[in-house]
């Protein structure tokens, strides 16, 4: 089982109508390694994550988790196996609490029995409570702990993206899919979120996969870059040779983005 990676993905490829959106994509990653995905707009990056949760079924390939296949696995089912992630637009319960959005993503994890939540039995307080210092734990690591009774709506942009994380981590994954994470975050706010994807990889163990478009954050945390194409990988490698790589430079870093 030691040899088993994490995450492995065998020719896995969809196709919409006439579009090869992903096609022939093979990739691995194992527990603990931060990687990046990168590529024009329209590259099929995000498909991609689709894919890895379920939201998407492939129409080509497969996809094992820890060894185990994930087709036919509904989205509530591969976060409970261990993969969990945030989105491109920020998807928290805007009007709910800070510590509300987190508690959300923690009943995953817990033993929640409906009788005593309905009956509010002693163990459902026991079970909240536990709940409510597992919530503030994670805060804590965002340090978003004064900020736990504030509505979401009503953070900075910034940490509004630590929360969607916090959020996610609060489902205890073994993998974690960040999509453009520092998207509309100014230069300080990346920054800041560079070290905190770097102190999550490490304190929570978890492996990470990140979609981004700004360079010197994949180029300065990943230890290696998938380059997507046309829904194709053209290099996986590591950030100095992706630099360096002329079809890379001609796809991607000499287009727009
Ligand atoms: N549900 C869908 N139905 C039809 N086409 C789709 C669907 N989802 C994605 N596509 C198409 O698949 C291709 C890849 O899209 P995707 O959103 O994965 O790209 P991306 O690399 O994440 O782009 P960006 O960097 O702009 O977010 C695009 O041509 C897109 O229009």
């Amino acid at each position: 089982m030691s040899n088993t990676p994490l995450l492995k993905t065998e020719g896995l490829g969809i196709q919409f109508g006439g579009l090869k959106a992903v096609d022939e994509f093979n990739f691995e990653i194992d527990h603990g390694q931060l990687f990046g995905l990168i590529g024009p707009n329209g590259a099929g990056k995000t498909t991609i994550f689709n894919l890895l949760t379920g939201v998407y079924t492939p129409t080509s390939g497969q996809i094992l988790f820890e060894g185990q296949s994930l087709a036919h696995k509904s989205p509530t089912k591969i976060t409970e196996l261990g993969i969990a992630r945030t989105f491109q637009n920020i998807r928290l319960f805007k009007e709910m609490s800070v510590i509300d959005n987190v508690k959300v993503g923690l009943h995953h994890s817990e033993e929640y029995n409906l009788l005593s939540a309905i009956f509010h039995t002693p163990s459902y307080f026991k079970g909240e409570e536990k709940m409510d210092q597992d919530a503030r734990k994670l805060l804590a690591v965002f340090g978003l702990e004064a900020y736990a009774d504030v509505k979401a709506s009503n953070l900075p942009y910034g940490k509004q993206r630590q929360l969607e994380i916090a959020r996610a981590l609060g489902t205890n994954p073994k993998l974690l899919l960040l999509d453009e994470p520092a998207a509309g975050m100014n230069p300080t706010e990346t920054a800041e979120l560079m070290k905190t994807i770097e102190l999550v990889r490490e304190k929570f163990n978890v492996a990470i996969l990140l979609i981004e478009h700004d360079m010197k954050l994949v180029m300065g945390i990943c230890e290696k870059i998938a380059v997507l194409n046309f829904g194709t990988m053209l290099a996986f490698d590591t950030p100095d040779k992706i630099k360096n790589n002329p079809d890379v430079i001609e796809a991607y870093l000499g287009s727009d983005d």
